[in-house]
């Protein structure tokens, strides 16, 4: 099943990387998680970090109804920040860290029912094209993983990396992304 690996299966079963996403309670090495599982964490680290549709679309609400001491009344239209809700550190340990590890072992997965992270949407109005787009996000990764090298130019370093965000409808970085390929030829 394409969502296999997302939070939802294939990674739950494997103790976590480091201390914190875990209570401590167990501690393996990154090497232990296999390639593509490992992947798939990236993919919804990055999701995390960087959502592609980070408000989401607008919601009109159907009756009054009080949230959190605020009265909202009908026909107001909510707008959710999904950027805000996936870097809040109430939620997310060092939430600004890309660390792919934290959602080993962790029951939060992209099906919609965990508010502290649904980079699809959640409800009736949930993205229609998840696993397509999961999909096409793996096989243009994998592809580009397995045929080249990648390196930062001038030397630099990835803590170097501008990874800043320009808001809108749809998010997009800031400043392009440069990488230098080279030709990667695995053994026969
Ligand atoms: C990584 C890729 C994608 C991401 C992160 C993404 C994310 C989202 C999000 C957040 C929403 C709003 C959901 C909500 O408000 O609850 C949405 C809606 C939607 N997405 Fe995607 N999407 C992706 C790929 C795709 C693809 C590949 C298709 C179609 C082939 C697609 C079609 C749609 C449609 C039609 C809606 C509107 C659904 C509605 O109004 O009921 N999306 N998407």
């Amino acid at each position: 099943m394409a969502l296999q690996g997302y939070g939802v299966s294939a990674v739950t079963n494997t103790a976590a990387v480091g201390d914190e996403w875990n209570n401590g309670k167990e501690k393996i090495h990154e090497s232990d998680i296999k390639g593509l599982d490992y992947l798939k964490l990236v993919i919804m680290e990055s999701l995390r970090l960087h959502p592609p549709l980070p408000l989401l679309l607008s919601r009109e609400c159907r009756e009054n109804c009080e949230i959190a001491g605020y009265n909202i009344p009908v026909k107001t239209k909510v707008i959710i920040n999904l950027w805000k809700i996936a870097h809040d550190p109430d939620y997310w340990t060092d939430p600004e860290s890309f660390m792919p590890e934290r959602f080993i072992k962790s029951s939060v997965n992209m099906m919609g029912q965990d508010f502290e992270y649904f980079p699809f949407g959640s409800g009736r109005r949930m993205c229609p094209g998840m696993t397509l787009g999961l999909a096409n996000v793996e096989i243009a990764l994998v592809m580009l993983l397995y045929h080249f090298n990648w390196e930062l130019p001038n030397g630099a370093r990835s803590e170097d990396l501008d990874m800043k965000d320009v808001f809108g409808a749809s998010l997009k970085r800031k400043n392009p992304l440069l990488l230098v390929p080279s030709l990667y030829k695995p053994q026969d």
